[in-house]
């Protein structure tokens, strides 16, 4: 293979020692809210979000906030959660419960369970992340999850007021004022009068989607979501400006945001590279599409398509657009990514704010295995077996002789209990233990 690295990531080298410094963190925060519960909890957000309010957000505060929220901001959220909640029920719909008789008196079924308790993290450090609200509480709604409880980091005197209304109109039961390490502790943990989350979801910094991955086992995750990554599949036919005008959308997420662009075309790409800054510079928040930029954009230049696939595939990106001649081929070829956008109308945008796709996608090379947030995740398959006596004649024979096969006694008498039980006048061709009645 002949790639080319025309620009390398300024950052790459810091960046393992940058997440193991994050675990430590979070490690020692999450030890700490569980030996002190809430009152560590008030340390800390006091210390990160300068925040001593109280965390549960009242009815009367919601109202306030709903009202303080524009009617064409609300009208645009309505159409965002409709999208998002129609796609999440078409996903649930897919998935059903059954029952089969595979044999006589042999009934075998799935049933299709929403879990109980979500806590859904909306990020809100650095921008007010409405989107994000509807992306978790509407699926975990259209799924059936019984108690979700939202959060977000408070800025000011509250959580920020669209957001709240998001969470509102989504249908979270509860909201708590608090966002960060401690916010999804409190939820995992159960803390302020809330239940035990069984599920956390929801995109975050590092320290949140750190925590969310030490938690995971004790809960259930989405997925390891964190700083938002994209990168671009360019051909020779691509838009330079619109390359460098999606990337630099989504450098803005933060300055360890990477982008990145993988193309067979070099004149596309030595374009590419001049028009960043320059679309970057004419932006409020031109020094954090900078930074991503310098420490985490790449351009690589390839051969042929083939290797381009092959390098997506091995960068597993959050965000893949495909800005390409013969779109059903890259389609069919790509493996790895959270979310694919196709052809020069989609952008990314569509996909984070109103399209009705989940914006809560793998990060750091998690779309080797896993999709992003979906409905199926607040589901669980739970599968139900009965057999009639009858049954019991061919299905106790067999498992009792693959159980001694196995050297696995107790096992093999639960069967043969059945059978002795069942078809006492029977003669066996195989050894069957005839268990004492007490
Ligand atoms: N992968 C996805 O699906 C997806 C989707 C949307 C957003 N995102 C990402 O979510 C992130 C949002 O980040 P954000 O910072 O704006 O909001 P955030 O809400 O995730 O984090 C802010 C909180 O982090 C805590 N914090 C800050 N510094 C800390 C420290 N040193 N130690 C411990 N805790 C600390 C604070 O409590 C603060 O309120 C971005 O990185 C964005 O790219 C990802
Ligand atoms: N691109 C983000 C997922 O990484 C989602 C988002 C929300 N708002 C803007 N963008
Ligand atoms: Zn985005």
């Amino acid at each position: 293979m002949t790639i080319r690295h025309l620009k390398l990531a300024e950052a790459a080298d810091g960046v393992a020692e940058e997440d193991q410094r994050t675990t430590a963190i979070v490690q020692d925060m999450l030890q700490d809210i569980r030996s002190r519960g809430e009152d560590a909890v008030c340390m800390y957000a006091e210390k990160f979000d300068n925040w001593s309010g109280d965390f549960v957000l009242s009815e009367e505060k919601l109202a306030t906030l709903i009202e303080s929220v524009p009617q064409s901001v609300k009208d645009d959220i309505d159409f965002a959660h409709r999208q998002i909640r129609r796609f999440a029920e078409a996903q649930r719909d897919s998935l059903t419960s059954f029952e089969i008789e595979t044999e006589p008196g042999v009934v075998l079924g799935q049933r299709v369970l929403p879990i109980d308790a979500a806590g859904c993290y909306v990020p809100g450090g650095r921008y007010a992340h409405a989107a994000s609200a509807l992306m978790s509480v509407a699926t975990a709604k259209a799924a059936g999850v019984k108690h979700i409880t939202a959060c977000s980091p408070p800025r000011g005197d509250s959580i920020n007021p669209a957001v709240a209304y998001a969470m509102h109109v989504a249908g979270a039961d509860r909201i708590l004022e608090m966002g960060g390490v401690h916010a999804v502790a409190s939820m995992a943990f159960g803390l302020f009068g809330g239940r035990e989350a069984d599920i956390l979801v929801g995109p975050g910094n590092a320290f949140v989607a750190e925590a969310k991955r030490l938690l995971f086992g004790q809960v259930g995750i989405d997925v390891f979501a964190g700083p938002t990554e994209s990168a671009v599949i360019a051909d020779h036919t691509a838009d330079p400006m619109t390359i460098a005008v999606d990337l630099v959308s989504q450098a803005e997420h933060g300055p360890n945001s990477p982008v990145w662009l993988f193309t067979t075309s070099e004149e596309v790409a030595r374009r590419v590279i001049e028009l960043v800054p320059l679309v970057g510079n004419d932006m409020p928040n031109a020094e954090v599409i900078h930074a991503a930029w310098r420490d985490y954009g790449e351009v690589i230049l390839c051969d042929t398509r083939e290797e381009v696939v092959q390098i997506s595939d091995q960068y597993a990106c959050e965000h893949l657009q495909v800005l390409c001649e013969d779109l059903e081929w890259w389609k069919q070829n790509l493996g790895n990514y959270g979310s694919l956008f196709l052809g020069e109308g989609s952008t990314v945008t569509h996909g984070d704010k109103c399209s009705g796709t989940n914006h809560i996608l793998p990060t750091k090379r998690a779309g080797r295995y896993s999709g992003g947030l979906n409905v199926h995740k607040f589901m669980k398959v739970l599968t139900t077996q009965q057999l009639s006596a009858e049954a019991n004649l061919k299905f106790s024979a067999i498992g009792s002789r693959i159980s001694r096969t196995e050297g696995m006694e107790g096992h093999a008498r639960a069967c043969d209990w059945r059978l002795t039980k069942y078809f006492p006048e029977q003669d066996w061709d195989f050894p069957v233990y005839a268990q004492k009645r007490y």
